[in-house]
């Protein structure tokens, strides 16, 4: 079902030109919403941030916030960055380095014209509420990593921004402060009654903060939705990846499918057309000879890579197609994976899945 267009905040088609890339972004968000904006290196991310936040004039389209347009150039409308109620937070968190934690985080609320006690005031509040009115005299230099990007947060939302924007507000830091700093991020995104953008490479702070994620590659939308939807059916190959799937299209015919003239896999689902076919790289056996007798889906493949996974190691295999499968270290020492060996590969057909591609 779709939202009545009352419910929208954040309501525009962004529209970008710059020398041969083209943004062209329909982006809608409501009340308390946070949109993951996701995509691979050079797909317009950050020309869609630096549009949000008057940066960057659109080349076309619109950008309205509740009901107030920001951006409209065929209308000539146009607000500048200082006038659009935004909070931003970048990945090196750029704090003012000669001011405490405290004057950092009161001066959004100055510039929005509280007086300097007030914005004070309001500034001691959200370190609190970050965990950090210990810090509050701290200057940037002696915080930690995370502390500080806990006080770029606080800043931007002690200004209640009707739009916050986060740009890669967790890639600076190190695995545990990451994993803390994202579970402090959800809670306060969480209690954020304004619009919520938040680009990032990291699959996981996507399905973690977001409640919905968009893909864009090379200036357009691939795919769109709540992370379920997008995680058990991926339609790009950048898609695949980012949600650690095997993906393929091909031609179904019932639980047949066809992936190139001379291989195709048999399925867990039933479809006729055209198909892609997803399973995970566990799903993926090695044999060091064609196992017999079952029912599965078995080809030669070539090692042409291996990395460690977690516990387990993620085998790249060349072949009819190209698949990656996860082997645990006591499989691994059954085999011998060294790139330019020979092995046979195994899916279950229950282990795959096949969903229309049109
Ligand atoms: N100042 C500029 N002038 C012309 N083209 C630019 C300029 N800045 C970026 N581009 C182009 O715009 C496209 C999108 O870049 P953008 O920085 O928005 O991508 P991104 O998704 O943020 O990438 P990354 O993940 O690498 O930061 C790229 O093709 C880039 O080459």
């Amino acid at each position: 079902m779709s939202e009545p267009a009352g419910a929208r905040l954040l309501d525009a088609h962004l529209v970008v030109e710059r020398g041969d890339f083209r943004l062209d972004l329909p982006l809608t968000i409501n009340p308390g919403e946070v949109v993951a904006l996701l995509g691979p290196n050079g797909a317009g991310k950050t020309t869609a941030l630096r549009a949000l936040a008057g940066l960057l004039p659109l080349s076309a389209g619109h950008l309205t916030l509740a009901g107030r347009e920001w951006d409209h150039p065929d209308r000539r409308v146009w607000i500048p960055t200082e006038r659009r109620p935004i909070g931003v937070v970048f990945q090196d968190y750029l704090l003012f380095p000669h001011l405490t934690a405290l004057d950092n985080v009161a001066f959004g609320p100055r510039r929005h014209g509280l007086g300097r006690q007030q914005a004070r005031q309001r500034a001691a509040d959200w370190l609190t509420r970050m965990g950090l009115a210990a810090h509050a005299r701290r200057k940037p230099r002696q915080l930690s990593g995370g502390q500080a990007q806990r006080v770029a947060l606080a800043r931007a939302l002690a200004v209640e921004p009707a739009l916050l924007l986060l740009d890669e507000p967790l890639a600076a830091l190190d695995a545990g402060t990451r994993l803390d700093t994202r579970a402090q991020l959800h809670r306060h995104l969480a209690a954020h009654t304004g619009a919520t953008l938040l680009v990032t490479h990291d699959p996981l702070d996507a399905l973690v903060l977001a409640d919905r994620l968009v893909i864009i590659e090379d200036g357009h939308v691939v795919q769109e939705g709540d992370a379920a939807t997008i995680t058990a059916r991926p339609r790009t190959d950048y898609v695949a990846r980012l949600v650690g799937l095997n993906l393929y299209r091909g031609r179904a015919a019932g639980q047949r499918v066809r992936l190139s003239a001379d291989f195709g896999l048999t399925t867990g689902d039933r479809h006729d057309g055209e198909v892609f076919v997803a399973f995970p790289p566990s799903a993926v056996a090695l044999h060091p000879r064609q196992p017999d007798g079952s029912p599965r889906n078995t080809w030669p493949a070539t090692i042409a890579g291996v990395q460690r996974h977690g516990d387990n190691l993620r085998i790249q295999l060349n072949g009819p197609i190209e698949v990656a499968a996860d082997v645990t270290p006591a499989a691994a020492a059954q085999l011998r994976l060294v790139p330019g060996q020979r092995v046979w590969a195994a899916v279950k057909a229950a282990e795959t899945r096949a969903y229309p591609a049109g």
